[in-house]
Order: structure tokens, then sequence, then C-alpha cells
């Protein structure tokens, strides 16, 4: 197979799929295929083993062992990072974003490989800062691609047929798993092990069937989905793979709580961040006194959930400093947050962006 070399000029990118019929050249869509690793990229020591196992494969090995692609889409590929999603960072979020933002105009979609850890904050994070309507197809799996019965190469498959596909565009980024298509916006990991992991109640938009993608709904983006200009210069991101990585985002802590939760982690935390979510106890649930000193920060709080559900706003104190992260999850208000500190938002700003998911 032919190896790819990544060309800004657009005339003269080479894709690694092409079709075979050049008449087809101009017609078939264009893929970018962005490989960030994860346990779709990973190989055991047997195929029974599915812990334990490492990193293996880049995004070029995956491609060869997939089905003739041929027919469907034209695919190049770029390998932003090759890591367990547990190591996915700001600096390899922003590389991604990089990646995207500046080929947004030359494809017709994109493919991210990516670890399930936090393969959904990847996906919310992309989706409040692109500005984009062609499909952002977010894809990882449970077992690695060495496993029997693996996931890996027919996730990966079934996310190129997505991607190319034009039912797809204006949908936000999609998380494409176990055949199933869930919205990047709303779709989390809800199980540690099982292929059946992003199930949620929220965002499960169609179904992939024998190489038939199956919509329910018209082609929509989510409700009072809030979208941020990052505003940053895009070369600057290049410097961060020397090393000098200079967070950009706002520092943002998320603490769980549990019985006995007092004010003493919350006071030790405070000095340091510019935000806090906290993972409730249930709907909102804190103890009555951590209510009381949060209200007196000078900092956002965003009240969250530990489980499935939401936090109704009328179970938080009523304070200018706290917010219910609706349906969001910890990890996703956390980002939510750390866009609206970024972008200077007032207390009435932020709460409206968080009104956006039922929160606020
Ligand atoms: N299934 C997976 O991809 C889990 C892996 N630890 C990761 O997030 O990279």
């Amino acid at each position: 197979m032919e190896v790819h070399t990544i060309c800004s000029d657009e005339e003269n990118v080479k894709f690694i799929v092409e079709p075979e019929n050049k008449k087809l050249l101009n017609t078939l869509p264009k893929i970018k295929v962005i490989g960030c690793g994860g346990t779709i990229a990973s190989v055991g020591t047997n195929s029974s083993e599915t812990a334990g196992y490492k990193i293996g494969l880049t995004i070029n090995d995956l491609l060869e062992k997939l089905p003739d692609l041929s027919k469907v889409c034209q695919i190049d590929y770029e390998q932003v990072c090759n890591i367990d999603s547990k190591e996915m960072n700001e600096e390899n979020l922003m590389k991604v974003y990089k990646c995207i933002s500046v080929n947004l105009q030359k494809y017709d979609g994109f493919v991210i490989t990516h670890g399930t850890d936090t393969i959904a904050e990847s996906s919310f994070f992309l989706e409040l800062t692109l500005d984009f309507t062609c499909p952002i197809v977010l894809t990882g799996s449970m077992k690695p691609a060495s496993a029997l019965s693996s996931d890996s190469l027919m996730n990966l498959y079934s996310s190129f047929l997505v991607a190319a596909n034009e039912s797809s565009r204006n949908r936000g980024t999609l998380i494409v798993m176990n055949d199933q298509i869930t919205s990047g916006f709303y779709a989390n990991k809800s199980n540690a092990n099982s292929i059946d992991s992003f199930n949620g109640r929220q965002g499960y938009l169609g179904n992939f069937v024998n190489n038939e993608l199956h919509y329910y709904y018209p082609n929509n983006k989510p409700l009072g989905l809030p979208s941020f200009k990052l505003n940053i210069n895009l070369d600057d991101i290049d410097m961060f793979s020397k090393g000098d990585y200079k967070q950009i985002l706002p520092k943002v802590v998320i603490l769980y709580a549990h019985q006995g939760f007092n004010t003493d982690i919350v006071d030790l935390v405070y000095p340091h961040y510019d935000g806090i979510v906290v993972a409730t106890m249930g709907a909102g649930s804190l103890p009555d006194e951590v209510n009381e000193y949060i209200t007196k920060l000078n900092i956002p709080v965003v009240y969250s959930k530990h489980m499935d559900g939401m936090v109704p706003r009328v179970n938080i104190p009523k304070a200018d400093n706290c917010f219910s992260a609706g349906y969001l999850t910890p990890e996703k208000a956390r980002i939510l947050l750390q866009l609206g500190i970024f972008s200077k938002y007032n207390y009435s700003e932020m709460r409206k962006s968080f009104r956006g998911v039922y929160g606020g």
C-alpha cells in the first residue's frame, strides 16, 4: 500500500485509499483520518487478552487491515499522537483541533480514532469549538485489535461509511461504536468493559446495519448547543511539540462528593483553580455546610452528578457563582466551564451556556 505524504497543497495530497477508477477521483468524498491511539490501535500478547494490552498499531496499520473502501471514499491520514486516552491532554486535543481547523475546507469528512476513556471529552470539545457541517466521526474500541471478536476494525470501517455519507452532515460530532451512531455532544462511556458502552439515553441518532446507515431523525445539531471561538494563533500549537506547551484554557478541577464530604477539600483546591465542578451525590445534593461555603467563593462552581440524569436548578444554591450542569457529566461540565471562563463570560452569560443543557 502506498505510504501517504501529508501535504498542505490540496491538489497534491496523496490518498492512501483512492478509487481504482480514476474518473471517480473528483466525486468520491475525501476523508481525513486522524489517529490518536486507544484500544482500537492496541494489541495484546495473545488473542484472548482483553486487558493489559499496549498500543501497537499506527493508523496506517489499521487502514491496511480494512476491507476495500476504494468505492466509498478517498482516505488520507495524520497520526497526531498514538496514546492511551488517559494521556490525552489539552496539548494533544489542540493538535486535533488544529488538524481539523486547517483542513475543514479540503475534506468532506473526518474520522478520529481515539481511546474510549476520554473520547466523549474530545468529541464535546470539538463540537463546541469548531464551526463545521461536515461529518466529524470519533471512534474507538473496547477490545484490542488483536482480540477474538474485537470491535476495533468494524468500528473503524463503519466510521468511514458514516463519515462518507451525505446524510451524516450537520449532525455535530458523532461517536460511532458497536453499530450505533450517537451524538458526540451527549454520548458518554457508560461501562468500563462492555462493547455496548456508548448507549446513552440522550443522542442515540441511528444505527449501522450491513453497510447501511439508518438515521432516525433529520439532520440537526443538538438543541441549545453553545459555541465558542478560540481565537488562538494556530501556529502557536506547533510550538507545543517542542515541549514548551503553555496551557491556554483556564484550570478547572472536578471534586467527587461522598458521605462525609466537607469543606476541607474545597478549601484545599480553591486557591489553585479558576473554577470547580462538583460531582454531587444525586441530583445536586451536597451537605448544607458545603453549599454555604461554596456560595462565598469568588469563582464559578458547577453542580453536576455522578450518574446518569440531570441536576434541576432548584436543587442548587441560589447564588451568582453556582450553576447546574444540567445533563452534562462532570467531565463535560468542566470543558464548558473552561470555555466560558476562557471567553471571559460573566456569570449571567455562563448561566445561559449551561441553560442549553437544561442546567444554568
Ligand atoms: N477502550 C479504550 O480505548 C480504553 C483505553 N484505556 C483508552 O482510553 O485509550
